[in-house]
């Protein structure tokens, strides 16, 4: 048989769709071993049951304590109790309703206009599923511009602030944070309330908090008298939150068919609930995870969605993937360090960046084509007699998939009719419910992140230390060295230069330059 034909056979044997929700997945460019079905037999089940169980309302996050209920905001017949589903369909309706409020002009900015634009202000899962959504099926001229308050970093917000301008007496603001307590979200909201307040605008009067009950920030809200409170809840993790009121109301005021969006989630819920596994999209996915990394994450995921509108969905997914599955312990308190790292933007443009290395270099990925069949909402144009950019778009996917094959490169290809509230709602659930049935193939509890805790101690130490290490610099004479400065505070050294260095950079101390760090000496301004 030639390679064509057999390759033709294993597509066939190995693509599947479902039509009526306009999907397909294609893993016959995946070399696992068909024995795969059987050998993961038992994990296969056990994976099924999980899900089931979790959907159910058991306290699938049993180190939290908490229960998993991202699937239910698609479907709040599912959730466990009458008073879940009441919360979600009225959560869901009110902030639908606010945004048509603010459409409509009945909510207006205090100067008595329309709002304008909205300025979301949320990091990590309370910023990047409204991030992905802004980017891939907001209408090309939405209601409402949208900017991002995604960092602590002043320079980006100062950048975002100058763009708004005078246009912030008509910006409305959503401080999004589950927790309530994060600090890059906490900093942001202070920076915007500063940038209100630098033009004479009532901040109060111009922001929403979406946030848990009983928060830091529901409480400041509270006290405040913000504009409006919107829940998050603790069942609800932050990377699977896009459909709770952290993405639809975001979504809402750009113009997103919300209903539509929750909608193409449910319907890749259903088909990926009880479908066999040789035809259950998310169960094929988790297993070709397991086949191509053996199980260990040993294999990257490059994402490639051949459209534009998807480039955020890569760095969607690496926040999905790797704080869902990326474990030190299994559930059985075994060390495992387990995770599968995602990269990615968008085809053909990696074509002339990585994809050299991804064919001839390193073989450590597996790529996940996304494939959109119709190419333009607009007319046909043909840039040569009878082929389209499209056209063009379509041969660079299928050429770099089959150069990729040719080498021994991986690669699975999903395939979507276009971009839209529903497709895209379909692949964030899809996706959700491959990495829930991977954490079970690999036993680990993809719904906590305990490793991120370290870094956020880590750093409220260096800034309380940065604080001492400011009232120690001497007010005059010839200055400290970082040793000198460090040795009474009980410091590291190393740390101790790095915060002198940054408070003189930002004009919060003075360095005297020594041909070596240990030589630098600071002085107090
Ligand atoms: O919504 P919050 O509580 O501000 O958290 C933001 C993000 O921070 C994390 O907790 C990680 O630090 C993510 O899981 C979360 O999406």
């Amino acid at each position: 048989m030639s390679t064509t034909s057999s390759h033709w056979d294993r597509f066939q044997k190995f693509f599947v769709r479902y039509p009526q929700i306009g999907f397909s997945i294609d893993i016959s460019r995946m070399a696992f071993e068909e024995g795969l079905f059987d050998s993961q037999a038992a994990s296969i089940e056990k994976a099924y049951a999980d899900m089931k169980a979790l959907e159910g309302g058991a306290i699938a996050n049993p180190d939290e304590g908490r229960m998993v209920g991202h699937y239910w905001l698609r479907n709040s017949d599912l959730a466990p109790t009458a008073e879940l589903k009441a919360e979600i369909d009225a959560t869901l309706e009110a902030t639908l309703q606010f945004a048509a409020d603010v459409h409509a002009g009945k909510i207006l900015a205090a100067n008595g206009k329309k709002f304008t634009r909205a300025l979301i202000v949320g990091i990590g899962g309370s910023a990047l599923g409204p991030q992905l959504v802004a980017q891939a099926i907001t209408p090309a001229t939405p209601p409402m511009a949208i900017d991002f308050f995604d960092n602590t970093d002043p320079d980006g917000m100062d950048r975002i602030a100058a763009q708004i301008g005078a246009e912030i007496a008509t910006t409305l603001t959503l401080v999004i944070s589950k927790s309530g307590g994060t600090k890059e979200t906490r900093n942001g909201m202070l920076e915007a309330q500063a940038a209100y307040q630098a033009q004479g605008v009532d901040f109060t009067k111009h922001v929403v908090a979406v946030t848990g009950v009983g928060s830091e920030l529901d409480k400041y809200a509270i006290a405040q008298g913000w504009l409006a409170r919107f829940p998050m809840w603790d069942w609800v993790g932050g990377r699977t939150s896009v459909m709770s009121a952290v993405g639809t109301i975001a979504a809402a005021l750009q113009g997103v068919d919300v209903r539509q969006f929750l909608a193409g989630a449910a319907a890749m819920d259903a088909e990926t609930r009880n479908r066999p596994t040789r035809e259950n999209a998310a169960m094929l996915l988790a297993l070709m995870w397991y086949s191509a990394g053996k199980g260990k994450g040993a294999k990257d995921m490059v994402v490639l969605p051949y459209k534009d509108r998807l480039v955020l969905f890569s760095k969607y997914l690496q926040q999905l993937l790797m704080e869902s599955l990326g474990k030190e312990h299994d559930l059985d308190g075994k060390v495992v360090n387990q995770g599968i790292a995602v990269y990615g933007n968008k085809g053909s443009t990696d074509q002339h960046a990585y994809v050299q290395q991804l064919r001839d270099g390193v073989n450590n990925f597996f790529a996940v084509f996304i494939q959109v069949s119709k190419s333009r909402d607009t007319a046909g144009f043909e840039v040569e007699p009878g082929y389209t950019s499209g056209d063009y778009l379509q041969g660079f996917l299928r050429g770099t998939r089959t150069a990729l094959a040719e080498k021994g490169r991986e690669s699975i290809t999903l395939t979507i009719s276009e971009v839209n509230a529903f497709s895209l709602g379909m692949l964030v659930g899809l996706f959700e419910r491959a990495v829930g049935f991977y954490a079970t193939l690999i036993n680990v509890n993809a719904y906590h992140q305990p490793g991120v805790e370290a870094g956020k101690k880590a750093a409220t130490d260096f800034l309380k230390q940065m604080g001492q290490v400011l009232a120690a610099l001497p007010a005059a004479g010839a200055g400290a060295t970082a040793d000198e400065i460090a040795g009474p505070l009980g410091i590291d050294a190393e740390d101790a230069w790095h915060m002198a260095s940054h408070l003189a950079a930002n004009g919060k101390a003075k360095l005297a330059e020594g041909g070596s760090p240990a030589e630098d000496r600071f002085l107090a301004v």
